[in-house]
């Protein structure tokens, strides 16, 4: 297999707060949707993979480059969106794509007017005058059409309207559909991950709570309502990770859904109303705050 980046051991400390203990490959080709809340970790993780921030712990592989002493090499071929990602306001949008130009061979001119014309960008405006939303399209057009094998964007959906989101993901996803492209990207918004992520990683309080594929997360949970009386240590069960009463009836959220568990139910003396699967972001909260594994 090969792998866009591998994090093995990783750890990088701040006065008040740790992200560590970070063990992750990307497979070549795949998507990744990163998860947390406000203050996970999650840009600490891309600022590792970018080489903006150094690991104090651990090994960071990006492309098959070891960071930090072979960052220019990881850097020809990566993308980097982020919010800090330095624009120049006083310049224009055609400045900047000149000067990207200029620095990577692989920019394809074709693909970034595609996008100017999909954005609904202009490109002789200064970037001062764009809304937030315009700048975060000229970020990702910036990023996209250098065609770099691994893309690395932190929130790119953050504060756009519906339109725009809609467009940002629709370009994303074009993007995604060729095999030979890596993308990692963060989210607040678990909608966007399960719409575009194979693999999805949970990050909380500094620590990857889980992280599997898309489809696995979405076919183990399940919320479980019953009748009767909980049996005592229900919520210690290791596929119980929430138990919530509410009268007589009892919820039950399973992150090992299989089909035994309902007889299971039974014997302990409830019996199974009905058996719902859940979206992503009950997953996320529920994981988070049953405290850690998914
Ligand atoms: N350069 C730094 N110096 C000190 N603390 C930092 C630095 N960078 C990040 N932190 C701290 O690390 C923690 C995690 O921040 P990070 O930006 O990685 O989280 P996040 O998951 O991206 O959050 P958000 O969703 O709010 O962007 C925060 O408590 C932040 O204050």
């Amino acid at each position: 297999m090969t792998v866009a980046f591998s994090l093995s051991g990783v750890a990088k400390h701040y006065p008040e707060f740790s992200l560590r203990d970070i063990n992750l490959d990307l497979p070549a080709g795949e998507v990744m949707g990163l998860v947390g809340v406000n203050g996970a970790g999650k840009t600490t993780l891309l600022r590792l993979l970018s080489g903006l921030a150094a690991a104090d712990a651990g090994e960071v592989t990006v492309l098959g480059h070891r960071l930090p002493e072979a960052q220019v090499e990881a850097k020809r071929d990566m993308g980097f969106a982020s919010e800090d990602m330095r624009l120049y306001r006083s310049q224009t949008l055609r400045w900047h794509m000149d000067l990207i130009r200029a620095i990577y061979p692989d920019w394809d001119s074709a693909y970034a007017d595609h996008l100017l014309r999909r954005f609904d960008l202009r490109v002789d405006q200064r970037l001062g005058g764009y809304s937030h939303g315009q700048r975060v399209k000229a970020m990702l057009l910036l990023s996209l059409a250098r065609r770099p094998r691994l893309l690395l964007l932190d929130e790119p959906t953050t504060g756009l309207d519906p339109v725009a989101r809609a467009e940002v993901l629709e370009a994303l996803s074009d993007v995604l559909r060729d095999a030979a492209r890596s993308v990692l990207f963060s989210s607040h918004n678990t909608q966007d991950v399960e719409q575009l992520a194979d693999t999805i990683t949970f990050l909380h309080a500094g620590r990857m709570i889980a992280s599997s594929d898309k489809e696995r997360f979405l076919d183990s949970w399940r919320r479980v309502s019953c009748e009767g009386h909980a049996p005592e240590g229900l919520s210690d069960w290791p596929e119980v990770a929430m138990v919530r009463h509410s009268g007589s009836l009892i919820e039950i959220k399973t992150r090992a859904w299989d089909a035994q568990f309902p007889a299971r139910l039974d014997e302990a003396g409830l019996k199974v109303q009905r058996v719902d699967r859940m979206a992503l972001e009950d997953i996320f909260v529920t994981a988070v705050r049953s405290g850690g594994a998914a």
